[in-house]
């Protein structure tokens, strides 16, 4: 039942991944479930770039020079936390949004139609019984230099996934009836 996949779906975090690494064609049915999201005049904004195997070590420098030269009260601590976090993934899927060259919609739905692919990843990974979880430092704002990223693709975060062998956490919301009208 998809009600249950739903709520099984957790944020399972770098740290709690195992070292065993993700197979690319559980990475593929990720982006296979990404690419049927809702997208308003099908625009299909959802651009994604996978870091796996070596890369991941540049990822983590790379995040974490740009943390001390953008930040006013750098931390030792946070800078070494910053380097490692990539490393304890499998594959990091940097997670962006190509706005379209004619602006037919407003940016809103393009980020939104990439958030429902960045749900549908999430579903799957939580079928395939993997770790995963939507990460969105301000750091991501430089990623254009990290990425072949075009000018007009805008980084709306990363998106971290490991194998995970424990069960998923009990989540937690509060009530719905709390969030809704019937008029
Ligand atoms: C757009 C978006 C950005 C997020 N960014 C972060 C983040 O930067 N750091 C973090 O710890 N969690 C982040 N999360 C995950 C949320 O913290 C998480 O979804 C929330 O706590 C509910 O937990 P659950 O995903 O296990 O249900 C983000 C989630 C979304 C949808």
């Amino acid at each position: 039942m998809i009600l249950k996949t739903i709520q099984q779906r957790r944020s399972i975090f770098p740290a709690q991944y195992s070292k065993e690494p993700v197979r690319n064609e559980q990475i593929e049915q990720l982006f296979e479930a990404a690419n049927w999201a809702p997208t308003h005049r099908k625009t299909e904004p959802w651009r994604f770039y996978v870091v796996t195997g070596d890369r991941l070590e540049n990822l983590g420098d790379f995040l974490a020079k740009t943390y001390r030269t953008t930040t006013d009260k750098f931390s030792e601590f946070k800078f070494e936390k910053i380097k490692a976090k990539p490393q304890q993934a499998s594959h990091v899927i940097v997670i962006c949004m190509e706005r379209d060259p004619k602006e037919r919609v407003p940016e809103w739905e393009e980020i939104a139609a990439t958030a429902m692919a960045v749900q549908n990843m999430w579903l799957m990974a939580t079928e395939l019984k993997l770790g995963s979880y939507w990460s969105s430092p301000s750091l991501v704002e430089h990623m254009e230099k990290f990425l072949p990223m075009k000018e007009n693709e805008k980084c709306l975060g990363l998106f971290y996934v490991g194998n995970y062998d424990d069960e998923s956490p009990r989540g937690v919301r509060q009530p719905i009836e709390n969030k809704v009208t019937w008029l």
